[in-house]
């Protein structure tokens, strides 16, 4: 009996630690750092988000030489060529405040967007396919790949600090395109791909 318990504890315990948290926002402005959940709160599975949004989470165990052996088949398998790091927080971040400003500012790119969370937290916010927005949550050890063409925002959470992996395939591009770009030929792709379904790979 004793044994089926921890057995149980422990499986909670590893389902919990794979999964990002996400969850559909209030329609509050106030302070972006806050959770901005509903009340109750209405969470979004890993799986709804891929089905409703294209967006893929990943858990990657972070360490001095980042020698996860899945890390290293996505990237192979993904060519994710290009890498960097960014660290958001005002002393690392330069033009913090209108960086923080515009990473807030609903837009999308052309290519998809991958960050490996090193260390800290954050809030992805993303539109999904009925235009709702989803806040994904996210910290230590969460890749987090967000398509191209899909409108989204960034902001720091309450503790002020993240630190993340950049990864692109080829010469990377960061320039943001705010909405509206509906014409823009990424989004036109993105919204036939959410038609068609996105699948787990
Ligand atoms: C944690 S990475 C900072 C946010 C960012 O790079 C971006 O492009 C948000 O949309
Ligand atoms: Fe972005």
């Amino acid at each position: 009996m004793v044994l089926v318990f921890s057995y149980i504890v422990k499986t909670i315990q590893i389902l919990l630690a794979i999964m990002v948290q996400a969850w559909f926002m209030d329609s509050s402005d106030v302070d972006q750092r806050k959770l901005h959940q509903t009340d109750p709160p209405q969470f979004v599975s890993v799986e709804e988000l891929l089905a409703t949004t294209g967006v893929e989470s990943f858990k990657i165990t972070i360490d001095a030489d980042l020698s996860d052996p899945f890390l290293a088949k996505i990237r192979k398998e993904r060519n994710y060529s290009y890498e960097d790091e960014i660290t958001c927080c005002p002393e690392k971040l330069p033009n913090y405040e209108q960086k923080i400003k515009s990473f807030y500012e609903e837009h999308l790119h052309t290519d998809e967007e991958i960050r490996l969370v090193l260390d800290g937290s954050g809030y992805f916010d993303v539109r999904d396919s009925q235009d709702r927005w989803i806040r994904v949550a996210v910290g230590k050890g969460d890749l987090l790949v967000l398509p191209a063409g899909i409108y989204h925002r960034f902001t720091l959470d309450e503790k002020n600090f993240i630190q993340a992996k950049r990864y692109f395939v080829g010469e990377p591009v960061w320039t943001p395109i705010n909405r509206p770009a509906d014409d823009e030929t990424s989004r036109k792709a993105y919204l036939e791909k959410l038609q068609q379904g996105f699948v787990k790979v």
